[in-house]
Parts: structure tokens; sequence; C-alpha cells
């Protein structure tokens, strides 16, 4: 098995005395579908930022698709960075550009044709449910529909993995849902996710593996089995 994501004994230590994480050991495979859950300030940050190598661990080693991130040349970054898609929480798109636009744009700097960037500009909003917005603006669309717009574009690289930092943190319940339900079709088609998240009725419902950080450590790694108390 080649897992999607090893962590091997990594620490990050802040301005050398701050634990951001302590000593974490994870594998998530191919295919799978994360939660990583834990207080403010518990690593979940620190986590997703040694994903996409955002940072680098001060010990310990980091494999992302099989990749040693630590041994990656700069050259290689963007290369790296387009096999993982990643969701910010604060979605990121640009704000005079259309929809179809934002996503396109991205697409354009990978030098492919511009049949192909169409194409895939509109096959990514469709698997998002977003296609009858493809010309509207960021402003023109709800909360809800930003987020579907910044998965678009992590989505329109065609990554096999996807790591989303507090996806549904500003948005209703409601909508929350259906953003999740995006992300479990993502993950029948084949795609690895890894999802940061502080809302326990998510976490609760979806009944996935959920990776517990508690100041910089492992506090579990487990498939949901609790009650659903959240209700
Ligand atoms: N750039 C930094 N410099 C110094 N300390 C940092 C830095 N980034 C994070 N930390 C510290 O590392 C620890 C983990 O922070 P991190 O942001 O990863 O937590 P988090 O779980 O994402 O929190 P939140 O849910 O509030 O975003 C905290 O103690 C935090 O203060």
């Amino acid at each position: 098995m080649n897992p999607a994501i090893v962590f091997k004994n990594v620490s990050k230590i802040y301005h050398g005395q701050i634990y951001g994480l302590k000593d974490i050991n994870l594998e998530v495979e191919k295919g799978d579908f994360v939660f990583v859950t834990g207080h403010s300030g518990a690593g979940k940050s620190t986590l997703l930022k040694l994903l996409y190598r955002a940072l680098l661990p001060s010990t310990g080693e980091v494999y992302v698709n099989n990749m040693n991130l630590l041994k990656l040349k700069q050259k290689d970054i963007p290369l790296f960075r387009r096999t993982l898609g990643v969701v910010f929480q604060d979605v990121k798109l640009l704000p005079r550009k259309t929809a179809i636009e934002n996503i396109s744009l991205c697409l354009e700097m990978l030098g492919l044709s511009d049949r192909e960037v169409k194409k895939r500009a509109y096959k990514s909003l469709e698997l998002v449910k977003l296609s009858s917005k493809s010309r509207a603006f960021p402003n023109e669309l709800s909360g809800g529909e930003q987020q579907r717009l910044a998965i678009a574009r992590a989505i329109s690289y065609y990554p096999t993995l996807l790591i989303a930092d507090e996806p549904t943190g500003n948005i209703d319940l409601k909508t929350s849902w259906e953003i999740m339900s995006i992300f479990e079709n993502l993950n029948r088609m084949g795609m690895t996710i890894l999802i940061t998240t502080h809302n326990p009725i998510i976490v609760s419902k979806m009944n996935k593996r959920v990776v517990q950080l508690k100041n910089g450590q492992i506090e579990s790694d487990s498939l949901w089995d609790k009650p659903l108390i959240y209700e």
C-alpha cells in the first residue's frame, strides 16, 4: 500500500519553544475520508500547513502522495501542489472575476489548451452543482456557493488528495450538509479527503474516521462511534 499521507514522528516547534505539533504519527490511506478535530490551538492548521508544505517539520518526516516533503526541491513545489487540492477557510476568490474565470485562471497556469481549460472548469462547477452560476461574480454568490466555488477551483487540477480547512466554518448547518455531500461524492469518485473542523454535529453524523488533536498530539484516532448527542 502507498498511503496518501504519512507523518513520521513529526514535531513542529515555533520560535524554538512553542509546540504546534508534538511527535505525530499518522497514516491516511488513498481513498480515505478523515476529519481532524480539536480545540483552538490543538494543531489543526499546523498539520494542514505541513501537508501543503507551507511549513516544514522541525523534526520527523511528512510524505504526501509518496513525496518526502523535506526533500522536495524548490522547483518541484508547484508541481507537488497540483497533486493536492486545498480549500482555505477564507475562500480566497478573485472578486473581479466570474465563477468560471476564477477556475480557468488557475488552469491556464498549467499550460493546458483553451479547450481543456474550459472542459475542466465546467466539469468542476458541475461537480459542485454550481453550473447555473458560472457567470456570477463572487459577491453575487451566497457563502455556501462561494465555498462550493472554492472547492470547484481546488478540484479543477484533478488532485488525488483534497484538504480543507474548516470548510463549513462560516456557513449555516443546512448549507454545511450540502458541502459535506459534495465531499462525499468526491470521495466516492476516489479522492482522498482530509477536513479540519470544530463542528461536532458534522463529525458525529458523518461516520468517518476522526483524528482528534489536543495540545499538538493525537488524543484519539478512530471511526466515529459515539452516540449522537448534538441533535
Ligand atoms: N506562526 C506561529 N508562531 C508561533 N506559534 C504558533 C504559530 N502558529 C501556531 N502557533 C501555535 O501553535 C499551536 C497550534 O496552533 P494551530 O494554529 O495549529 O492550532 P489550530 O488547532 O489550528 O487552532 P484554531 O482552531 O484556533 O485555528 C498553538 O499553540 C499556536 O499558538
